[in-house]
């Protein structure tokens, strides 16, 4: 006999009642990133200080964090340690209570060690809105590439990314995705591809650099490299390493914790590989600097990481030195 999902509730860990809730609270952020979108109002700011490269933020920036991190912390009675890209100012009347029971459904499968998990073991890493640059082109004169806009929750256990929510509210045009990892659990909501006829590595399309150049011509040279694609948002590019990507390159200290941690857990759920550049494990504790200072290099299932590692120049990696753990609050 079938459980009824609130039976499937009752019965399962906080770690899985935690994923199930997110995968549906970052459809509801979905939702509003649409909403906002169609409004036509972006209400566009740049972020960075005066005289570094623009960093945008808009509107659904702002929403989708302001509902992502209520929904989460009154369905877990304000017990979770949320860091979240932006801050919660840009108010949103909705709560979402739902959760998935496609989630809820892996718990038979979470290992003894994840079911023992308690609210105040995790540290949730919220990119409300992942690969802004795109969401926003048109403020740039340029038509935006929706697909690659994600919504992003992980959840990080003892230092490690162990399970990641990554939602694509633009997947196929106006249709959209919620594809979910639990590290030794499983994964949902995608089906993983492991052999690859061409090398395909992705790399960004705003944020390039000379040492981001030079690590991309050093795999080129490695015959590591066939086919080199340009695209938008961390989550974005670890779903091309599921889906026929064969690596991820950014030899650059722009990018997150929130932006890889749950495109972290889903890579590693489903067999495959993300450190920084040098190879070396990205740390999720809550006292840990934000930016991944030593880059980030994903490989998809199947795929020979140290080779990739091996590759990029030594200069590269000394000038990507590891997020150091601080103590202060930043
Ligand atoms: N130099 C930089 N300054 C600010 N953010 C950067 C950055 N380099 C990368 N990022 C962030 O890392 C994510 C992926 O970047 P890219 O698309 O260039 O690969 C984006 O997340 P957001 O869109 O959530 O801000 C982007 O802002
Ligand atoms: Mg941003
Ligand atoms: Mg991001
Ligand atoms: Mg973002």
């Amino acid at each position: 006999m079938s459980l009824t999902a609130d039976e499937m509730w009752a019965r399962s860990s906080f770690l899985t009642r935690l994923v199930a809730s997110s995968a549906t609270i970052s459809e509801a952020a979905g939702d509003i990133i649409k909403a906002v979108m169609t409004d036509g109002d972006l209400k566009v700011i740049n972020k960075s200080a005066v005289g570094q490269p623009i960093d945008v933020q808009t509107e659904a920036d702002r929403a989708a964090q302001y509902i992502i991190e209520k929904s989460l912390q009154l369905k877990f009675d304000n017990k979770l340690t949320i860091i979240g890209e932006e801050e919660v100012t840009s108010e949103v009347e909705r709560r979402e209570s739902g959760f998935s029971t496609d989630v809820l459904a892996l718990e038979d499968r979470l290992p003894a060690e994840f079911k023992a998990i308690k609210p105040e073991d995790v540290v949730v890493w919220v990119d409300p809105l992942d690969g802004t640059s795109e969401f926003a082109a048109k403020s740039r004169g340029r038509e935006p590439k929706l697909n690659q806009v994600t919504v992003l929750i992980g959840i990080a256990y003892k230092n490690r990314a162990i399970a990641g929510v990554v939602h694509q509210p633009y997947y196929n045009g106006t249709e959209s995705r919620t594809v979910v990892g639990i590290v030794n659990t499983g994964v949902i909501g995608l089906n993983v591809i492991s052999q690859f006829d061409e090398k395909v590595v992705v790399t960004t399309a705003s944020h390039s650099t000379d040492a981001v150049k030079k690590a991309i011509e050093a795999l080129e040279k490695a015959n590591l490299a066939d086919r080199i694609e340009k695209v938008s948002g961390a989550g974005f590019k670890v779903l091309k390493c599921l889906e026929g990507a064969t690596a991820y390159v950014f030899a650059s200290h722009g990018c997150k914790k929130w932006d890889t941690c749950a495109p972290e857990a889903l890579l590693v759920a489903a067999g495959g590989t993300l450190t920084d550049i040098s190879g070396r494990p990205i740390t999720y504790a809550a006292n840990v600097q934000h930016p991944n200072t030593g880059g980030v290099l994903a490989t998809a299932p199947t795929v020979n990481h140290d080779s990739y590692v091996n590759a990029i120049p030594d200069d590269v990696k000394a000038f990507l030195p590891e997020t150091p753990v601080v103590t202060s609050k930043q």
